[in-house]
């Protein structure tokens, strides 16, 4: 059940040979400069002499043509000048060279401007930069870099990027939609800003995170980059500093609530379907009241999900499973194991859903009446069934009294308390607290029942990761496995050892939830059609590998993982019959496919950055 054949990396490769050879025409209703301003159109130098004469480029660009994989080279390795504060830098690498010293802040946004002007001046180029170094560029496009990004968003706007739907629309979202230029739309992530990563409130300027994840969703599952759609749902800010910033870009006035707050969204979420009724909705980074209300409200009006809620569970689950085989046990041990939860949130609440749903799958216990393996903690300490006021999505995690609980464990109890007394095989955080995996806390993971005990920071961005890589592997011991939100480096243990750092972010699975449900036309998404996308990243991995404390696959191979995670969602749409197919694949030939033709599909389906022909019409 675990195991999944990679025999499709080869066809990965067959499709890039195949789109590489025959790029086909594309129709371009402008001419002249508003191509070279356009950055879907744009070539820069790489328009060849026909289209130069056909599209009225003549002249307007200097004589020399540069092929597009001499363009390639020349952004990564040689001659692009950018000019950045005072600093006169040659390249993105060069760039590495001459800001050495300088705090990791100022040169990742540095990278991140770098990269952004080459988006705003030509995509293709960008997404194929993008694609093909993935594992250096998603720090940057991504957590963490992307939080700072959305910190600084006043200073750092130049284009616009994606759709703004503020309070002060309301009665006109219908319209608006039709702004968008592209006719089509198949992905949207949309965000209201009330939660960004682990950094709060930062209201309009969350629409870094819409923007990060799409780009996410083109290099890892070959989006089409014209038919996506970043937004930003601006409803107010609770946050004080930039109610009070006179430059602040959004609404200034506090978050609506209630059924001013949820109209807002509903005429939203009515003007996507009414204009693209096939298009996915991805909520990214809402505060959890309006996480969980949402995804209840609309995951079977509409096609969505929460990602949060979603597919931070299924990551999560995937490396709780690969924990149980780091410890050489049969995944049918899951059950047994003990689970601490730092984090009461939308991600936290989440994850404990999924898990208890497979530990009542192993077990048959539909309550999971017998001995309950979860722990859950908020800022207020362990949630019990003594608590007031509790949460109704952490009501069914509260613990306890009486038999199957620990003595003195009682509510509110601390962290490091119940790190000593449950000995618990998984301490994951979800707190968006930096630094609360303590040393006393890492220490007592040492007593673990676990002869390999887990220990997961995810909290993003880096600051707030509940712990460090180093710190986990020092205090923790050398045999823990670990696994961080946002990226840490490998571990030096010294005599040649290697502290595996693992990934354990929701990119593995969003980009081929949305694209497998996109394939498969299903109208929403089921608990079935997520799960599968669990299992799938879960039995990615070779037992060496886990061995090894690897538990999630290097991001590079991320199209390679996503193709799989696709198939294996399209797959259980067809099962559930939900599948209603896309394009010209119908029902009937998706029913058909087998496992390996499935595979190939969704690979097939992948766009791929290319200079197309460019052929006027006017
Ligand atoms: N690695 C990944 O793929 C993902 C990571 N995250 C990260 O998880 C974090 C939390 O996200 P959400 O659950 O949506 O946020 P949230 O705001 O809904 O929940 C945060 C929870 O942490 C609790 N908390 C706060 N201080 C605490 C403390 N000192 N001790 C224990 N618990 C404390 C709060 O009471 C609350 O229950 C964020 O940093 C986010 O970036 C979220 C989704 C995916
Ligand atoms: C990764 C992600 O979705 C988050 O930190 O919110
Ligand atoms: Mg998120």
């Amino acid at each position: 059940m675990w195991r999944i054949s990679r025999s499709v990396a080869s066809n990965l490769r067959q499709t890039r040979h195949f789109s590489a050879a025959i790029p086909g025409p594309c129709i371009v209703h402008k001419r002249g400069a508003d191509i070279l301003h356009d950055p879907w159109f744009n070539k820069d130098t790489g328009f060849p002499l026909t289209e130069r004469d056909r599209l009225g480029l003549r002249g307007l660009l200097p004589p020399r043509i540069i092929s597009f994989e001499q363009q390639y080279e020349r952004f990564s390795e040689t001659e692009s000048v950018f000019l950045w504060l005072e600093l006169q830098v040659e390249s993105y690498r060069s760039l590495e060279k001459n800001t050495r010293g300088q705090p990791e802040n100022v040169v990742s946004l540095a990278k991140w401007r770098i990269l952004n002007r080459l988006h705003d001046r030509n995509e293709t180029l960008y997404y194929r930069v993008l694609m093909d170094n993935i594992k250096d560029f998603a720090p940057i496009i991504y957590t963490p870099t992307v939080g700072l990004v959305c910190q600084n968003y006043g200073g750092l706007f130049r284009r616009p990027r994606g759709m703004y739907f503020s309070a002060k629309d309301k009665g006109e979202m219908m319209s608006m939609i039709y702004n968008w230029p592209s006719q089509q739309v198949d992905m949207i992530v949309v965000t209201d800003g009330s939660r960004i990563l682990g950094l709060g409130d930062l209201g309009v300027q969350g629409i870094g995170i819409p923007i990060g994840k799409l780009d996410m969703y083109i290099a890892a599952a070959g989006m089409n980059p014209q038919r996506v759609l970043p937004v930003m749902l601006d409803i107010g800010t609770n946050n004080q500093n930039l109610l009070e910033d006179r430059l602040y870009l959004g609404v200034r006035q506090p978050r609506l609530e209630g059924e001013e707050y949820i109209s807002i969204v509903d005429e939203f979420m009515e003007a996507v379907s009414t204009r693209w009724p096939k298009a996915i909705v991805q909520f990214e980074d809402f505060q959890m009241k309006w996480a969980f209300e949402t995804l209840q409200r609309y995951r079977k009006k509409f096609c969505m999900f929460n990602d949060d809620i979603q597919g931070t569970a299924g990551v999560a689950l995937a490396g709780l499973l690969g924990a149980v085989r780091a410890q050489g046990r049969p995944l049918s041990d899951f059950v047994k194991q003990k689970i601490v939860v730092v984090g009461a949130g939308s991600a936290g609440i989440g994850v404990l859903s999924m898990a208890k749903q497979a530990v009542s799958r192993m077990t048959g216990d539909n309550e999971v009446t017998g001995n309950n393996p979860f722990w859950l903690l908020d800022k207020d300490g362990l949630v019990t069934k003594a608590r007031n006021n509790i949460e109704l999505s952490a009501a069914p995690f509260a613990r306890g009294f009486g038999p199957g609980e620990i003595e003195g464990l009682g509510e509110g109890a601390s962290l490091l308390e119940v790190v000593k007394k449950v000995k618990p095989h998984v301490l994951l955080g979800l707190s968006g607290v930096g630094g609360i995996f303590t040393e006393e806390v890492l220490k007592a993971m040492q007593e673990s029942d676990s002869v390999r005990p887990a220990i997961f920071s995810m909290s993003n961005p880096t600051t707030n990761a509940e712990c460090t890589a180093a710190d986990a592997f020092k205090y923790a011991g050398e045999n823990i496995v670990f696994a961080s939100g946002s990226p840490f480096g490998n571990v030096n243990l010294g005599n040649g050892k290697v502290g595996h750092v693992n990934q354990a972010n929701n990119m593995y699975l969003f980009p081929g939830i949305g694209l497998g449900t996109l394939l498969s036309g299903a109208h929403y998404i089921s608990d079935g059609m997520l799960q599968a996308a669990a299992e799938c990243l879960a039995s990615y991995m070779t037992d060496e590998e886990i061995n090894k404390g690897i538990l999630f696959p290097s991001i590079s191979s991320i199209r390679h993982i996503t193709t799989e995670v696709g198939a294996a969602v399209v797959r259980e749409a067809v099962v559930e019959e939900l599948a209603e197919g896309h394009g010209d694949i119908g029902t009937k030939e998706l029913m058909h496919m087998s496992e390996e033709e499935m595979k190939e599909y969704v690979a097939r389906s992948m766009w791929y950055p290319l200079y197309h022909p460019l052929v006027h019409e006017k």
